[in-house]
């Protein structure tokens, strides 16, 4: 047995002896040349394995945002003269208050609602929230396939994001029924997201394009239709939507090839803080004593917000920040946790120098000063997110899209620009997505803000500190 197993050993070596003077008699016995040109090929066939297996770029072609006809348009004196004919829905104490609240707002007087809202009593039929679907999607994505020059039939896959409000059949086939979209065309809708909306479609578009063949184009529509959103009780907390949200929507086509895009795609991250009891409950839907259903934004929601914020710095943070910046805010925490037992104040990493602009979601402008406030942003990082809750108010997820074209309707954004969105929604959910300018646009004409960035920004009266 023994010597079987010496034998079958011996032949093993003898071959892999004889295999090795062969592969050597090749090898030593090739020119510089052929080794050259053997690595040239082998570097070849891996980059082209590499490229073929890494995930694609994603990009965004173009955006386009409704704008409300001035018949759409509510005047604070007209919102109180239609308050004050509903008396039977909306008591004189509910009306004081949303008054104070619009005073504090800094909403202006060319914010949009739909038309069911004119009505007394308004209009909340499913035919009005369809009737506002229609207006403001068809709108905002005919202007992105204008803008983009893509055509409809370009279209692989669509999204809608619409937090409140969802009908059968949803947005999503609403707008392949419109455009006459392929019966292959991936349709998705999004609802209960809230103001993240937006930023979750676009992670979502960013998967469906990353695995893709390339020259595939996703529709991403924002919006909320508020027809059938109008509170009417009394309870405070629940009166506050009704003052802050505003008809509005936003589509972007984007892309998993370069030509024609305007921006790249770079890091997304999403935070969710809904196991805490307070971030959870702090944007509520449900009914009030009486019954009435509405959204309850607790008055504590701008904090629970901005430390939801904190936490998702932490991890957002390292995806974009330069490693100098990341070892600056490490130290500052080393420190302040060994030597100074937390006492002195942690490193606030410099967002303001790694982004050349900013988009908040405009949620309300204490929302906003606590944003600021946290990530330590100046007033010109701010300006689109306010005087997108002036002109247009919170239009939801939308918003962010409004934001970007008062960037580029002042001409602000340049190419290699990196822009930062950020949004909030129930949950809380905090979502941040970053984008790189390819080509600045050359049409300032047919955004929301042709008409009037002339007169921005506008003065706005401080927001006062709570005690
Ligand atoms: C509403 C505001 C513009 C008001 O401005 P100020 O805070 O400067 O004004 P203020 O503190 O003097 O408040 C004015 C009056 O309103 C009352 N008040 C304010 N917020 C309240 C609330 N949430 N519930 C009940 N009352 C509230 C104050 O007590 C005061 O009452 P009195 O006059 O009696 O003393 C601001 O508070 C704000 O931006 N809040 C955040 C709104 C919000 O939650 N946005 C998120 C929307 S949801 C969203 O965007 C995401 C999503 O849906 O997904």
């Amino acid at each position: 047995m023994l010597s079987h197993l010496g034998m079958s050993v011996a032949a093993a070596a003898a071959m892999l002896q004889r295999a090795w003077t062969f592969s050597y008699g090749i090898i030593s016995g090739l020119l510089p040349i052929h080794v050259l040109m053997l690595m040239v090929v082998l570097v070849a066939g891996l980059a082209m394995l590499w490229r073929l297996h890494r995930p694609r770029d994603v990009y965004l072609v173009d955006y386009g945002c409704f704008l409300g006809d001035p018949c759409y348009r509510v005047p604070f004196a007209m919102a109180l003269e239609h308050g004050r004919l509903m008396t039977d829905l909306i008591d004189e104490e509910s009306l004081s208050f949303m008054v104070r609240l619009h005073e504090k707002s800094a909403i202006g007087e060319e914010t949009s609602l739909p038309d069911s809202f004119r009505c007394i009593p308004p209009d909340s039929s499913i035919e009005a929230s369809r009737e506002e679907a229609e207006l403001v999607i068809f709108s905002a994505v005919d202007k992105a396939f204008a803008r983009s020059q893509v055509n409809p039939e370009d279209i692989d896959a669509v999204i809608v994001a619409c937090s409140f409000t969802t009908l059968t059949p949803v947005f999503a086939d609403v707008v392949v029924n419109r455009y006459k979209l392929g019966a292959d065309v991936q349709s998705v809708n999004l609802s209960g997201m809230g103001c993240s909306g937006a930023l979750i479609a676009v992670g979502l578009a960013r998967n469906l394009l990353r695995v893709a063949p390339p020259g595939r184009h996703v529709l991403v529509i924002a919006t909320e239709i508020l027809s059938s959103m109008l509170y009417t009780g009394t309870k405070r907390e629940m009166l506050v939507p009704n003052v802050l949200f505003r008809m509005g929507a936003a589509a972007m086509i984007m892309t998993n090839s370069p030509e024609r895009a305007r921006f790249r795609l770079g890091p997304i991250v999403r935070t969710l803080t809904a196991a805490r009891d307070r971030d959870y409950r702090c944007a509520f839907q449900e009914e009030d004593d009486e019954g009435i259903t509405g959204i309850n934004l607790s008055k504590d929601l701008p904090v629970v917000a901005a430390n939801a914020l904190k936490g998702h710095i932490t991890a957002f943070g390292p995806a974009v920040l330069p490693v100098s910046e990341l070892l600056r805010v490490a130290f500052s925490i080393v420190r302040n946790r060994l030597f100074s037992a937390g006492t002195t104040k942690e490193y606030r990493p410099a967002f303001g120098e790694v982004f050349q602009h900013f988009c908040i979601h405009p949620g309300g402008r204490r929302v906003l000063y606590e944003v600021q406030r946290g990530l330590g942003l100046s007033d010109r990082d701010m300006e689109a997110s306010h005087m997108t809750l002036h002109r247009f108010g919170n239009m939801a997820s939308s918003s962010l899209l409004y934001e970007l074209d008062y960037i580029e309707a002042k001409r602000w954004m340049k190419k290699g620009d990196r822009l930062c969105m950020i949004s909030f929604s129930p949950g809380i959910d905090c979502s941040s997505v970053v984008w790189e300018c390819v080509k600045p646009t050359a049409d300032t004409d047919s955004g929301p803000w042709a008409g009037c960035i002339h007169r921005y920004p506008v003065q706005l009266p401080k927001i006062v500190e709570r005690a």
